[in-house]
């Protein structure tokens, strides 16, 4: 081996499975036909303070609009790169395809994933889209692919219902009113990625499907599919794979959260390793409020000896910040000084 050719990192190694502690499956069926919010929001605060991971089944969207939205999903990636290439994600509202080499992690090689970006759908005459908000815009789509549209933002309206609900789940763990985070969500910043990671003989902690990392915000709502290949990492640091379970949705905590629970709940590293030689494919729906929420730690989480850990930050602020972090874009203020 020459000297100039890079390192390569030992193939990781296959986890176990997450134990039914570590990502527990909460059943809303019975909460959202009426019943008592009081049980799940026990196992809610059980999972945010041990790995901020979870599972959620009965959760509400049909079973036909996660199929309809993976089909869509597979049917685009199965397009040439110059059909995709064509709905090229913008720099402005960051809508449309993400090719390889756009994500990429201090210290990792890019993530061997590409996308296809939604999100809230404001029209140009929306002030706050008149007014430059980053990240605040219209969708993209391809006229020509109206089947992608449809079932899109289908399943994305089923994710913003379920989004808020576990909002009021998470509000009241945190003793707040049940609406307490619905306050925030008049334009919610809402984000859906289709994903589709090729298949990888070797992982190596260097190059992953998506490298070790954190979410951002406040939830994260994760359809996959049956090829499986989510891992996170416990609090005693051990990674653990995540499966696919039919039927359900992976549920779990992102920073911002930290901020408002001083710590309290976890939002903790997890990563894509595909090795089933098969491509995946999954769909994570970031789940963040309004631009202008204040967010900041709640009363009950500090104390003259327990000062809050992280300074206040407004939300929109916080996420466009991490979001320059990791995705090779420029920012709305250097695209409107370029
Ligand atoms: O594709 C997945 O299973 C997870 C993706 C992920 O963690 C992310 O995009 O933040
Ligand atoms: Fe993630």
């Amino acid at each position: 081996m020459s000297s100039t050719e890079p390192t390569i990192d030992p193939q990781i190694a296959v986890p176990r499975r997450a134990s039914a502690t570590e990502m527990p499956i909460l059943d809303l069926g019975d909460w959202l036909a009426g019943g008592p919010i009081e049980p799940l929001v026990a196992q809610f605060k059980a999972a945010c303070t041990n790995t901020g991971f979870l599972y959620v089944r009965n959760h509400g969207i049909p079973r036909a609009a996660v199929d309809a939205v993976f089909d869509a999903t597979r049917r685009y990636f199965s397009l040439s790169m110059e059909e995709r290439l064509k709905d090229k994600i913008d720099e402005r509202f960051r809508r449309g395809f993400m090719p390889y080499g756009v994500t990429q992690h201090p210290g990792h090689k890019p993530d061997l994933k590409e996308s296809y970006e939604l999100g809230v759908d404001l029209p140009l005459t929306d002030p706050d889209v008149q007014a430059g908000l980053p990240l605040h815009g219209p969708n993209r789509w391809p006229a020509d692919k109206p089947w992608l549209k449809e079932a899109a933002e289908a399943y994305f309206g089923h994710t913003v219902a379920l989004g808020k609900n576990l909002l009021r789940i998470f509000a009241t763990a945190l003793e707040q009113p049940e609406d307490f985070f619905l306050q925030w969500c008049r334009k919610p910043m809402v984000q859906s990625r289709l994903f589709h990671y090729p298949p990888q003989s070797s992982p190596t902690a260097l190059e992953l499907g998506a490298a070790a990392h954190t979410d951002y915000g406040m939830l994260t709502i994760l359809a996959q599919d049956p090829i499986g290949g989510l891992e996170l990492r416990t609090r005693s640091g051990e990674w653990v794979a995540a499966p696919y379970i039919e039927d359900t949705l992976v549920i779990n905590l992102g920073d911002m959260v930290k901020v408002w629970t001083n710590d309290s709940y976890v939002s903790n590293p997890h990563r894509v390793a595909n090795r089933t030689g098969r491509e995946r494919f999954s769909i994570p729906t970031f789940f963040n409020l309004d631009y202008a929420t204040p967010v900041a730690c709640l009363p009950q989480f500090q104390s003259k000896d327990n000062p809050p850990r992280h300074a206040p930050v407004k939300s929109g602020d916080y996420l466009v910040k991490r979001f320059s972090e990791v995705q090779k874009y420029k920012t709305p203020a250097q695209l409107l000084a370029a």
